[in-house]
């Protein structure tokens, strides 16, 4: 059973998640909810378990105990493509992107492949116009109108990282899973990327993002988890887990400031 005390609240419950590598418990029982509309960090040191956890929330790796519940839903069971039917999708890494594509062909095969029945030949792809409208608008969305035309393999790491964001977007997302969005960029990138994931924010759009970079979690986050050894120690706002000596102990040390 979900956990009882947020009833209403959460879009997303995870219920004490257990995945074993031989000997290794990548997660031991770890418990957090995200609420509809919020930005939610999950952070934690090497090896805490985040991506084992992110993992299993998508549906790439089954867990060996525990539950997920998504919109009161039990998706425990439920194989990766459904989750994504469900609204529950993951950002993958740039190697989503067909590199010798547009940026906008890319986003409109991204659109296409979220209809049922979408047809998967090339050409009737770039006939369809409603398509290639839903993807301009994907394209604003991320900040890349501009770059319609690119070939994507062109792209500088950071642009191929907001593309990768938009292909995600395509897919209608109700909550969307974000794996060290800032990873490999400079701070420029980085800063970028932070507007736009505030941007997405404005719009109501529910996030759950692992980052290493604590400067643009604590910019972004409403909430944030963290996992220390497998289990999730503390789930508060920015402040309550700066604060939390068990946090600053296990983890965040000189970083939390005083
Ligand atoms: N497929 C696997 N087989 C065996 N061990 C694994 C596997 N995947 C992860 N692990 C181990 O599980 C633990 C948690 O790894 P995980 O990658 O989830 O941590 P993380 O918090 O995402 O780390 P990082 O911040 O370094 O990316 C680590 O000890 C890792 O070596």
């Amino acid at each position: 059973m979900p956990p009882s005390s947020l009833p209403g609240l959460s879009l997303l419950q995870v219920h004490r998640l257990v995945k074993r590598f031989g000997a290794l418990t990548a997660t031991d029982e770890a418990s957090f909810d995200v609420r509809a509309g919020e930005t939610h960090a999950l952070i934690g040191p090497n090896g805490a378990g985040k991506t084992t956890l992110i993992h299993q929330i998508s549906g790439m790796l089954a867990p060996d105990e525990g539950g997920l519940f998504f919109d009161g839903e039990d998706v425990t069971a439920l194989p990766m493509p459904r989750r994504v039917r469900e609204g529950l999708v993951r950002s993958f890494q740039i190697t989503s992107i067909y590199r010798r594509f547009t940026v906008l062909d890319n986003l409109v095969l991204a659109v296409l492949a979220r209809r049922p029945g979408a047809p998967s030949w090339w050409r009737r792809a770039r006939a369809d116009a409603a398509a290639y409208a839903d993807a301009e608008a994907m394209l604003a969305l991320v900040g890349m109108s501009a770059m319609a035309d690119r070939v994507a393999g062109d792209l500088a790491h950071g642009e191929q990282r907001q593309l990768e964001l938009g292909l995600a977007l395509a897919a209608r997302p109700r909550l969307l899973l974000l794996d060290e969005p800032m990873a490999g960029m400079g701070p420029d990138e980085s800063a970028r990327m932070v507007e736009l994931l505030r941007a997405l924010k404005a719009q109501h759009l529910t996030l759950l993002l692992v980052e290493h970079d604590m400067d643009a979690v604590f910019q972004l986050a409403d909430r944030v988890s963290v996992l220390v050894n497998g289990r999730v120690i503390a789930t508060g706002t920015p402040d309550e887990v700066r604060a939390d000596a068990a946090v600053r102990r296990a983890y965040l040390g000189d970083e939390a400031g005083t």
